[in-house]
């Protein structure tokens, strides 16, 4: 087990938001994490980062208990965070963007690595226009690779095809499965599109209310669970 959420709690001020997730995602696992608007899918994901500090239980990851660990030792321990709306910084360069993601990780050297550019090819054409100027589905790639750049075990990305054109959400759906196969990088993805999920993930969890009623290997996603779970 690479990362496991042992009955976590979470609340914004007073008012709780999950409440006592149990989750475990194998290493090399591409999990999915799907649910309706406002059950917690977010949340959960920044509870793993520190974003959002659990009030009780605990997150191990990597067998080191995390729950209380700030949030650049938990980059550094190997989770990249890649968030909803991508957060590229708008003004710099998208080489600066990238440099970005070094300094979450372990690593000192200040190069990029070859390999950031085999996984996205357009960034190197781009490599010194302004991350603002770069198209939504291109800002996407370059939030992932920034998130490559810590050179991390685990990926946890917020809604990575949100607002992206079709074609540019197959080549995300590709690069993702080459980053799980060829680097061995877990991904936990959440994701609104049922399709998408199906096609990438092994594994799935459906959150409901901040707490995950469904889950299982992705065979067993069936319609009647899309249906009860996730139909507006
Ligand atoms: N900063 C905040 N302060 C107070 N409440 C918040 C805050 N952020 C989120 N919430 C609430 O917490 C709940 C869970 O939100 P969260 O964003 O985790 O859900 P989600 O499943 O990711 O939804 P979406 O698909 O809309 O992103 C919602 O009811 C939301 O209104």
């Amino acid at each position: 087990m690479l990362l496991e959420l042992n009955d976590v709690t979470v609340s914004y001020g007073q008012t709780p938001v999950l409440f006592g997730v149990n989750m475990a995602v194998d290493r090399g696992d591409i999990a999915c994490i799907l649910g309706r608007n406002g059950v917690g899918k977010t949340t959960l994901l920044r509870s793993v980062i520190g974003l959002n500090k659990a009030i009780s239980g605990n997150i191990i990851f990597d067998l080191q208990n995390i729950t209380r660990l700030p949030i650049f030792k938990r980059a550094r321990s190997g989770i990249a965070y890649i968030p909803q709306g991508r957060e590229i910084i708008p003004y710099l360069s998208v080489l600066d963007n990238l440099k970005l993601g070094l300094s979450a990780g372990k690593k000192k050297s200040s190069k990029i690595p070859h390999e950031i550019f085999e996984f996205f090819p357009m960034l190197k054409q781009h490599l010194n226009r302004q991350g603002g100027l770069l198209s939504g589905g291109q800002q996407q790639q370059l939030a992932i690779a920034r998130g490559l750049m810590s050179d991390p075990k685990i990926m946890l990305l917020d809604e990575p095809t949100e607002g992206i054109q079709p074609s540019i959400v197959q080549e995300i759906e590709d690069t993702l499965k080459r980053i799980n196969r060829e680097k061995g990088i877990t991904l936990i993805v959440v994701e609104q599109k049922v399709d998408f999920v199906r096609q990438l993930a092994q594994k799935f969890f459906i959150m409901e209310k901040g707490v995950v009623v469904a889950e299982g290997a992705t065979p067993a996603l069936t319609d009647d669970l899309v249906h009860k779970y996730l139909a507006v």
